[in-house]
């Protein structure tokens, strides 16, 4: 199956090789050109814009950095609008609000083509090995047709109607996954400066009703101060973002999201932003005293 792919990201590089890997043929573009090459290599074939790759392309799956971006790729010069018809799909599973997803989707059924969104769940490592939980809304047919594509880089895929599903879905999930990361810095900062060996704490924390994965996978690396981005913190304050603005529509206060998304945006004020969401560590520690 002939699939286009747009942005090639920490996620999009690693979902389009997985189709590669499988046999897909895949069409890929992105905004910084070379970024397509090690996928050329692995045999991709490069569109010059989003609508040439749509023209291309029976189906074409975007993973963007957030809604201007979103936005941006489907209704700018040479975006996928131009080229979106009958009987071609496009599938964005970039993280961004159901507002972002619903004019998209007006946009491109408009002109006749089909939209899903699928945003995903589970960070670069289950990209690389296909294990992401895809959260899918909008076109049933298209979901169903898309199934190969989402087996080949998920390990599950949810359908949940119709479009903004997906992506409050998403957000609602990020949202509890930001705070959690938050109380967890938290405790691995109380448990050291109180005496605790926190490598200790995290073999307790496993044990525990409240072990999982995040814990198991960034407590090693967070105390050792390591943060290669798997998660982009500034993208988790995108979603924290949004995941408020959902709860400020719904009239739902979330008092430990908002102090969550403030410790996001310290973390980005302190330049993190590039680094893993796991670096918001850093803002629960003691500043360090100014050399005189
Ligand atoms: N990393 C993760 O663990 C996960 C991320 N997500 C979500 O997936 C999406 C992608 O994340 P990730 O791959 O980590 O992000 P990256 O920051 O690594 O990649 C972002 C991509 O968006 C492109 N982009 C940014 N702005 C524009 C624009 N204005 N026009 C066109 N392209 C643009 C970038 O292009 P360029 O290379 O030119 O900068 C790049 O291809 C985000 O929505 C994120 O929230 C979801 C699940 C997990
Ligand atoms: O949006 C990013 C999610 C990261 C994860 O699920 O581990």
């Amino acid at each position: 199956m002939e699939v286009g792919f747009l942005g090639l990201g920490i996620m999009g590089k690693a979902m389009s090789m997985n189709l590669l890997k499988h046999g897909f043929k895949v069409t890929v573009w992105n905004r910084t050109l070379s970024k397509c090459d090690e996928l050329v290599e692995h045999g991709a074939s490069v569109g010059e814009t989003p609508a040439a790759v749509v023209k291309k392309c029976k189906y074409t799956i975007a993973m963007l950095s957030d809604p201007a971006a979103a936005l941006s790729v489907v209704f700018e010069k040479d975006g996928v609008l131009e080229a979106i018809c009958g009987g071609k799909g496009y599938i964005d599973m970039s993280t961004v609000d159901a507002e972002t997803s619903t004019k998209i989707n007006e946009a491109i059924t408009a002109k006749g083509g089909s939209f899903l969104e699928a945003p995903v769940s589970g960070s670069k490592k289950p990209a690389e090995d296909g294990q992401l939980v895809i959260l899918a809304a909008g076109e049933k047919a298209l979901y169903d047709e898309a199934i190969p594509a989402f087996d080949v880089m998920g390990k599950k895929s949810f359908f949940l109607g119709p479009v903004g599903n997906g992506a409050k879905m998403k957000l609602v999930v990020n949202m509890i996954m930001g705070s959690m990361m938050n109380a967890f810095s938290e405790g691995l900062e109380l448990a050291d400066k109180s005496g605790l060996d926190p490598q200790t704490l995290l073999g307790v924390l496993d044990l525990a009703a409240i072990a999982n994965p995040m814990f198991r996978l960034k407590g090693p690396t967070m105390i050792q101060g390591n943060y290669s981005p798997a998660f982009p913190l500034k993208h988790q304050q995108k979603d924290m973002r949004l995941a408020l603005a959902l709860g400020d529509e719904n009239a739902i206060s979330m008092p430990v999201a908002a102090a969550a998304n403030e410790a996001f945006k310290k973390a980005r004020g302190l330049g993190l932003g590039d680094l893993d969401f796991s670096a918001v560590h850093e803002t629960v520690k003691p500043l360090k005293p100014a050399s005189s």
